[in-house]
């Protein structure tokens, strides 16, 4: 820890450069047998402190959402309300029988860590940074030089809406199977919406209306194995800002969402997948759906952590160019708690992560002095 304290922003901006220039990524620092991390990884006592903390493990952690009898009139209304009730209380869920098959589970995690576990010159290729809404980008900590200390963790991030990659842009060793993943995680996606609108009163169709899968990311993360998962971070605590994620991961636990106080583990289900609100559906049902914070641990194991993450945003801003919550939702008895946002404040907070933590709904919430 010594050598955190006794580090010079321009030595630590050397080491940065020294580290983004190499291309290595994590998974080049965990291969190469370190033993001590190096020191741009070392998070402040404050994030270290917080780790031990108000830990729970209780069951699978989120609840669960069980879809096999979805087309059946006596179920669908259970389904929504348990949907409501999660989405509501944990801002996340796990769904089982979503009707993916396990062999494309199976496949999309194996290519992703298939991709990442290439040599470094074919991955180096791939390696950019700050290319952001469209294309195809393999780096290591998007927020590299914004944040207060690196994580413990590589991406290979592909937008595949508004504007699909070339299939030649995407690596080969991966390219059938992020394809395919992107159309079943889409199809998840349509029918989680559904039941979400349904549970605030709204048509089924209502959140497709507003686009809301059309600007779309799929997000292929490796956490490789480390040597002092103590000291580091697989992913700080933060919330996503769009409208819903689905997250497919390997068995490598890791996942911690904030419930209350306490930061609870998700186990990972054999077949399941996670699907968590984000900041603007939590602004768009004026908090009736919440966007919570959630966080994944450096990994102690000896085996890599893989998640795939798709993140799913509107790309029909309203004539007026600003979003706020949906007005058929409003009534005397409740009114708006945000104020309306643009999509520059939208983009902004999108982009700050890192820079600071202020979610774009502490920005907009609206005070009432009582
Ligand atoms: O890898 C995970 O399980 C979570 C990743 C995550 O929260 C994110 O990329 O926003
Ligand atoms: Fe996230």
């Amino acid at each position: 820890m010594a050598a955190a304290v006794t580090t010079t922003s321009s030595d630590r901006m050397e080491q940065l450069k020294e580290f983004d220039e190499s291309k290595m990524g994590v998974k080049g620092l965990s291969d190469s047998g370190i033993s001590t991390i190096p020191s741009i990884f070392l998070h402040p006592p404050e994030t270290l402190s917080d780790l031990k903390s108000s830990t729970t493990s209780c069951g699978t952690g989120i609840p669960v959402v069980d879809l096999s009898n979805l087309h059946s009139d006596f179920h669908r209304p259970k389904i929504v309300e348990q949907i409501r009730e999660a989405a509501s209380s944990w801002g996340f869920f796990q769904v089982v029988n979503h009707g993916v098959p396990v062999s494309v589970l199976d496949e999309t995690i194996a290519a992703i860590k298939a991709f990442h576990e290439q040599p470094g010159e074919e991955k180096a290729k791939y390696y950019k940074r700050d290319q952001e809404g469209h294309g195809v980008m393999y780096s290591s900590n998007n927020d590299l030089y914004r944040s207060q200390a690196a994580c413990w963790h590589d991406s290979l991030q592909l937008w595949m809406s508004p504007q699909p990659p070339k299939a030649e842009d995407i690596p080969e060793v991966c390219r059938r199977q992020v394809v395919e993943w992107d159309v079943h995680a889409k199809k998840v996606a349509d029918t989680v919406m559904e039941l979400l609108s349904l549970g605030l009163g709204l048509e089924a169709g209502k959140f497709k209306e507003l686009t809301f899968s059309d600007a779309r990311a799929v997000v292929g993360i490796i956490y490789p194995p480390c040597p002092q998962p103590d000291l580091t971070m697989g992913i700080t605590s933060h919330t996503d800002p769009g409208i819903i994620t689905v997250l497919l991961q390997n068995q490598v636990p890791g996942l911690q969402v904030k419930h209350g106080d306490a930061w609870v583990d998700v186990k990972p289900l054999p077949g399941g997948l996670i699907i968590n609100m984000g900041d603007f559906l939590q602004i768009v049902s004026n908090g009736e759906y919440r966007s919570v914070q959630h966080r994944v641990l450096a990994n102690a194991s000896n085996e890599h952590r893989i998640s795939i993450v798709t993140f799913f945003n509107l790309t029909k801003w309203r004539e007026l160019g600003t979003y706020g919550p949906l007005p058929e939702l409003l009534s005397p008895d409740k009114p708006a708690l945000y104020r309306d946002f643009t999509l520059q404040q939208f983009y902004d907070n999108f982009y700050s992560k890192g820079l600071d933590s202020k979610s774009l709904i502490e920005r907009i919430k609206i005070t009432t002095c009582s």
